[in-house]
């Protein structure tokens, strides 16, 4: 069946739209993927509602806070727009689609108090596009005593369980997040790892005015501090076990205040390197190889890096004929078909829930 996914991920980017052919299972056929990025008004309104969200203590919307409000409306008014256009233009009826898997933006996420939050009205997207929607994939992983991330795993396994074994997926977003493909059906292992462009962009941002470093062009220049990479280490969730996920909040660029733009650029790259690295040694087995997806690989600073760390093969998605900036959104229409058919999402390895589960509210049309 064709399913469409949505997703607005913690860059603020914009939303990133994929279609794909797929049962659910092993079968997945992606066939087209489109972004529409945010104005610099809409990322200004969705930062101040993320900034906003994590000084409370449990999901509200409370009147006088405006800004959350607005910030849902935009979340939904954008992806209105997109799956209008997209379908528009890949000539396709609202008929033709199963399903739409609206992640929507996380503004905080908090398993640690038992709740994460994800904006953006599936029912509206409903009733707008006449199409079924599946939000909402987080929550009840998390009431069932999950981390709620990641959840890509499962999509991960579908696109390379004829591959040879183990072999380990990254995603390079503004967290990275890795998924360990074992020998045996359904053998996976995955976590947050650390930052992925987050705090570079963060970084670029406040010294240039830039959304991030292009091609790592910035970091190439620097040199690496690495007793600075080795104090932002120290920190605690690097020696914690698998499961474990964060908030794109949850690292600071403060450490590498004192350095040049380039100085701090590579040293925050080579952080997130560093701390990919390290999550290989909560596996049972070295991967023969890591698959790269997310807008991190197209940082050669930070491929460089990550293989020099790594020592092993560090290949983009591309190099399986996939499109890697398509793969979170191609995710949530797989997860979201996968909801329908009430098959798992998460499970005991990926995300620390007590046994598999699916996860996602629909909303039929
Ligand atoms: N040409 C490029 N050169 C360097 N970095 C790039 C380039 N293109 C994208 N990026 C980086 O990729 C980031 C966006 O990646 P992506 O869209 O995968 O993240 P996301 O989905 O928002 O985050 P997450 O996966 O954490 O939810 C940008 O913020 C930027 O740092
Ligand atoms: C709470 C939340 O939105 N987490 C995201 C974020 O972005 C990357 C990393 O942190 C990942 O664990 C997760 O997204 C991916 C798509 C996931 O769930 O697999």
């Amino acid at each position: 069946m064709l399913a469409i996914g949505l997703m607005s991920g913690t860059s603020l980017d914009g939303v990133d739209v994929a279609l794909i052919e797929t049962n659910g299972e092993k079968q997945v056929k992606p066939l087209n993927f489109a972004s529409y990025p945010y104005s610099d008004t809409d990322k200004a309104c969705l930062r101040e509602a993320c900034r906003r969200a994590l000084t409370m203590a449990a999901p509200c919307f409370i009147p006088e806070d405006e800004v959350i409000y607005q910030a849902e409306h935009i979340v939904t008014l954008r992806h209105i727009q997109a799956v209008k256009d997209f379908l528009k233009k890949n000539a396709l009826g609202n008929q033709a689609i199963k399903v739409i898997g609206f992640h929507g933006q996380t503004i905080a996420h908090r398993p640690d108090l038992g709740w994460t939050w994800q904006i953006g009205d599936g029912a509206a997207l409903a009733q707008a596009t006449k199409i079924s929607v599946v939000d909402d994939f987080r929550s009840h992983d998390v009431q069932a005593g999950g981390e709620g991330a990641p959840l890509l795993p499962i999509y991960h396994w579908a696109l390379f369980s004829e591959a040879s074994h183990p072999l380990a997926v990254l995603n390079l977003g503004g967290i990275a997040n890795i998924t360990w493909i074992g020998a045996d059906e359904n053998d996976l292992i995955a976590c947050d790892t650390g930052p992925a462009n987050g705090m570079i962009d963060d970084w670029v941002k406040a010294k240039t005015g830039l959304d991030y470093d292009e091609s790592g062009l910035i970091a190439s220049k620097g040199v690496v501090h690495h007793d600075l990479v080795d104090a932002m280490m120290s920190q605690k969730f690097f020696s914690q076990l698998p499961p474990k996920s964060l908030d794109r909040s949850d690292f600071s660029i403060e450490a590498v205040a004192n350095l040049s733009i380039e100085d701090g650029a590579a040293t925050l790259t080579a952080f997130t390197a560093e701390s990919v690295a390290r999550s290989l040694s909560f596996f049972p087995e070295r991967p023969s190889k890591i698959i790269v997806a997310g807008g991190g690989r197209h940082n050669v600073t930070m491929m460089k890096m990550l293989h020099d760390s790594l020592k092993m093969p560090v290949q983009p998605i591309e190099d399986f004929h996939l499109n890697g900036d398509a793969t979170e959104a191609e995710g949530f229409a797989y997860l979201a078909v996968r909801r329908v058919f009430n098959k798992p999402i998460s499970f005991p390895k990926t995300t620390g829930v007590p046994h598999p589960m699916t996860g996602g509210r629909i909303h039929y049309i």
